[in-house]
């Protein structure tokens, strides 16, 4: 799974940038207590190189009281990026939240988190994208934060390192272990494919997992800046579904501990522009 994983051991690079609850993971996370909205069902639609597969839900929001006006007006859509140490996460958010590939990393600790407003049909919407350690010993604190209220899931392996791929079978466990329902969109994400003669991990079988796991495949380069439109489509292929996903209808009401649950009900809309 990770460096310190039974089939790996590796190095420790480093967050670069990035905007983060970072290094340490402690502290308790901002970000973590505004919103949950959530996913319905909806087609997933090809992009790039990806595959699609389809799900269905329904969902709550939770929002803290002080920030549920602001909090509707601008919606934010969390996701996480899961995967190996080593295999690129950081610099794929970097990627797609800097639009640049970082000159140097280092191991995340606990978990870095970046935001970038896109706008989809005429909404802006901030997606977060919370950059998480690989490795157990930066993660260990962190991961139940990780899985909470979370929206969408990127599993990234590196296409070079075949042991970051069969690992992914683990990291979908701990994502399941964390109540985190089959209906939040998940994709999966091959890094590195600049590194063509180094490639381990043929297509086809990347395919064929993705598909038995209802997931997108994206096979890209956080490093080649001709893949950056590739990288930009797989966190926009989940806002744009998770918007679509999103249409408010607020059933009921209740207070608990200060804070109000409101209870939605979701519908699908099929008019993407992604
Ligand atoms: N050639 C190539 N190298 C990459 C690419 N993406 C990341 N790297 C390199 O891979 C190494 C690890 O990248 P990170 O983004 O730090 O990996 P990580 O998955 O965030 O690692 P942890 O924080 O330990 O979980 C760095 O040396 C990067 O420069 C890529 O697309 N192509």
């Amino acid at each position: 799974m990770s460096k310190d994983s039974p089939e790996e051991e590796s190095r420790a690079p480093g967050s670069g940038g990035g905007g983060g609850a970072g290094k340490g993971g402690s502290r308790r996370n901002r970000a973590d207590d505004n919103v949950t909205i959530l996913t319905s069902s909806m087609d997933f639609y090809r992009a790039g190189r990806s595959r699609a597969s389809s799900s269905s839900l329904t969902s709550s929001v939770e929002l803290s009281s002080s920030s549920l006006e602001t909090s509707i007006q601008t919606r934010i859509f969390k996701i996480i990026v899961i995967g190996d140490s080593n295999v690129g996460k950081t610099c794929l958010t970097f990627r797609f939240t800097g639009g640049s590939f970082p000159d140097k990393t280092e191991a995340t600790i606990g978990v870095d988190f970046r935001e970038k407003p896109v706008e989809i049909e005429g909404e802006t919407i901030k997606v977060q994208v919370w950059d998480t350690a690989g490795q157990e010993r930066f993660r260990k604190s962190m991961v139940e934060h990780y899985y909470r209220n979370v929206h969408a899931v990127v599993f990234v392996y590196d296409v070079t390192k075949m042991a970051s791929f069969r690992n992914l079978q683990t990291w979908i466990e701990e994502c399941n272990g964390h109540r985190v329902s089959a209906s939040v969109p998940r994709v999966l994400v091959g890094n590195k494919c600049d590194l063509v003669d180094q490639i381990q991990v043929p297509s086809n079988m990347a395919l064929k997992f993705a598909d038995s796991h209802n997931m997108l495949l994206f096979e890209t380069s956080a490093k080649d800046p001709k893949e950056s439109q590739n990288v930009d489509s797989i966190f926009m292929s989940l806002a744009c579904r998770l918007k679509a996903q999103k249409s408010l209808l607020y059933r009921d009401v209740e207070r608990e501990d200060g804070r109000v649950r409101l209870t939605q009900e979701t519908e699908t809309k099929t008019n993407c522009p992604c």
